[in-house]
């Protein structure tokens, strides 16, 4: 009996409270955004993965909240164009590699010299840490640290550990997101 009251109640939301976010995610090549994004929308993880050319764009529903979700090609050549589709959505989400020690300066820059355009300022940041699965991984201080985000500002900053893979923390990830429908 619950459970039709639920479902009800979940269609009544839908219904006459729909409310839609639009969110971006963003980070260099071979971070996880679309091994993320899928495991996001209720998909299964895969090792073997296409890099992205261009965008990929997926809607993740939770109750009376839709996350249409862009998930941006973090190559070189499509790094100029995270601007554009960062301009104006109610969160971004900046994904890294945290096995990929290597690659944490350049992922730093290219995350600050976006969060200095004017036309971003104030939308809320998420830094995800990918790949906590693997070993020879940097901390979450470590990663707040190379990826200097105490220095970030005009907005909220959050930072979390996850894994596509294990799907490890990513309710939280949700949760976070979810907590900016309440602004519209
Ligand atoms: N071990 C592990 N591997 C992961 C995880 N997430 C993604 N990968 C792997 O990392 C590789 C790149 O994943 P993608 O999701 O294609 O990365 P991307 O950020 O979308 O890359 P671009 O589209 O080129 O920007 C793939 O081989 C994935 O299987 C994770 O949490 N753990
Ligand atoms: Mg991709």
């Amino acid at each position: 009996m619950a459970g039709i009251f639920r479902k009800v109640y979940d269609w009544l939301l839908r219904t006459f409270w729909a409310t839609e976010l639009d969110v971006t995610m963003l980070g260099l090549q071979n971070a996880g955004k679309t091994s993320l994004l899928r495991v996001l929308s209720g998909g299964e993880f895969t090792v073997d993965t296409i890099p992205t050319v261009g965008f990929n764009m997926k809607r993740v529903q939770r109750g009376h909240v839709t996350l249409k979700c862009w998930d941006l090609g973090g190559q070189p050549r499509f790094r100029p164009m995270w601007e554009r589709y960062a301009r104006g959505v109610d969160a971004i989400v900046f994904v890294v590699d945290i096995a990929d020690i290597d690659l944490l300066a350049t992922a730093r820059d290219e995350l600050h010299s976006l969060m200095e355009r004017q036309s971003l300022e104030g939308i809320p940041l998420l830094v995800l840490g990918n790949k906590s699965d693997l070993p020879n991984k940097v901390t979450m201080d470590e990663l707040i640290d190379a990826m200097d985000l105490k220095n970030i500002g005009h907005r909220e900053v959050c930072c979390y550990g996850i894994s596509a893979k294990e799907e490890t923390n990513l309710e939280a990830v949700i949760q976070w997101l979810m907590k900016w429908a309440h602004n519209k």
